[in-house]
């Protein structure tokens, strides 16, 4: 059985959109190629206005949900169209994150999956994480469905993206979940230096870590609670940035990625991790990667770079593959939903 399929990831740093043309193949498991991928850069309006869309009043809100389905829509028409492609079977969309609360039994991703149906004519499955949350679930993390079906030669798989989570096998089962965030908390001081993000962690590097800073950091409740859990936004603003007044933002980018080293390799030692797959934009940041790997030792794996930058759209074009055929593409085993199930809505 042969499927090709273009993933589309709207990542929570904001930094642009993933888009990944690939094929699977099932035979005696799953295969895939990756046959084109890229991230087109936010051009800065649109940035602007996902960032701010957690403030909208609802009209404007279901206004940038039809918009943004629109502009993703008009991207992978010109991925395409740009790239020759043909024998696409279907397009799978993330959408952009702007509420996530699975406590309340909601979360949204905007960006109408019917509009990207609409303008190129192919089929679209879309809205990944709600069902998810209706079953008790947390929403989050998907991912780990691709780990275990795509990439189970490694112990575990960590992603470095705007929050960090890692997905594993425990007693034969698969569970996964968010262990603090990274980029969101980073990209979020590194503007105050006019700059997108830290490149290569060079800003925290140069800033002393505040103890003090950092032992509020570890001691956040987040931390000691036990999976499957995960986080948002909303959970950052609550805890995290009114942690950083009166501390130089050069010091509480040291003290984060501290922080961040600190929490993701007690997970790789706590489980006797060996062979960790280590992706997402985090996996460039040579400060926290050091980090990691002086306090977990040596089985951080950094594959090529179509691996770390587009795991996530690679995958989701999986999910998106699995809906279609009618196959689990929801581990309950990682968001703590009451079965197993086949998510997604397709237009
Ligand atoms: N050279 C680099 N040095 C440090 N950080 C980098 C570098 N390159 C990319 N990054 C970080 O990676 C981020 C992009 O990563 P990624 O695309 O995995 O995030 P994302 O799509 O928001 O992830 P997720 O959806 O998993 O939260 C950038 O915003 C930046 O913070
Ligand atoms: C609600 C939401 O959009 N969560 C994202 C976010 O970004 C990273 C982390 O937080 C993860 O939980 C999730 O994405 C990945 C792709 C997932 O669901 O596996």
């Amino acid at each position: 059985m042969k499927f090709q399929a273009i993933g589309l990831m709207s990542g929570t740093s904001l930094d642009g959109l993933d888009i990944c043309f690939a094929a699977f193949e099932k035979q005696n498991g799953w295969t895939f190629q990756i046959l084109k991928a890229e991230t087109l850069p936010y051009p800065k309006n649109w940035e602007d206005k996902l960032r701010h869309s957690i403030g909208l009043s609802s009209e404007e809100l279901l206004e940038l949900h039809s918009e943004y389905g629109f502009y993703l829509a008009e991207k992978v028409k010109e991925f395409i169209q740009n790239n020759h492609l043909e024998n696409i079977d279907l397009i799978s969309s993330h959408g952009h994150t702007v509420f996530h609360q699975p406590q309340k039994k909601f979360t949204l991703q905007i960006g109408d999956g019917r509009a990207i149906k609409i303008k190129t004519e192919l089929p679209v499955i879309y809205d990944f994480r709600s069902q998810d949350v209706l079953m008790g679930g947390n929403g989050a993390p998907l991912v780990p469905i691709g780990d275990e079906l795509l990439f189970s030669e490694y112990d575990a798989c960590l992603n470095l993206g705007g929050f960090s989570n890692i997905s594993l096998k425990q007693e034969g089962k698969r569970i996964a979940f968010d262990i603090a965030p990274v980029n969101i908390v980073l990209n979020t001081l590194a503007q105050k230096f006019n700059k997108n993000f830290d490149e290569n962690g060079d800003l925290a590097r140069k800033g002393q870590i505040n103890e003090r800073l950092l032992a509020k950091l570890n001691s956040l409740d987040f931390y000691s609670r036990p999976h499957p859990k995960s986080l948002g936004i909303e959970w950052c603003n609550e805890h995290i940035f009114s942690l950083f007044e009166n501390i130089e933002t050069i010091d509480a980018m040291a003290a984060f990625t501290e922080h961040a080293a600190q929490q993701i390799s007690n997970i790789i030692n706590k489980n006797s991790l060996q062979k960790v797959l280590c992706t997402g934009g985090g996996t460039y940041n040579t400060f926290l990667i050091e980090k990691i790997r002086e306090k977990a030792g040596l089985g951080i794996i950094i594959p090529k770079n179509e691996i770390i930058d587009y795991k996530e759209a690679l995958i989701f074009a999986f999910m998106g593959v699995l809906k279609m055929n009618n196959e689990i593409n929801v581990l309950s085993s990682a968001t703590g939903s009451i079965a197993d199930h086949s998510s997604g809505v397709m237009a």
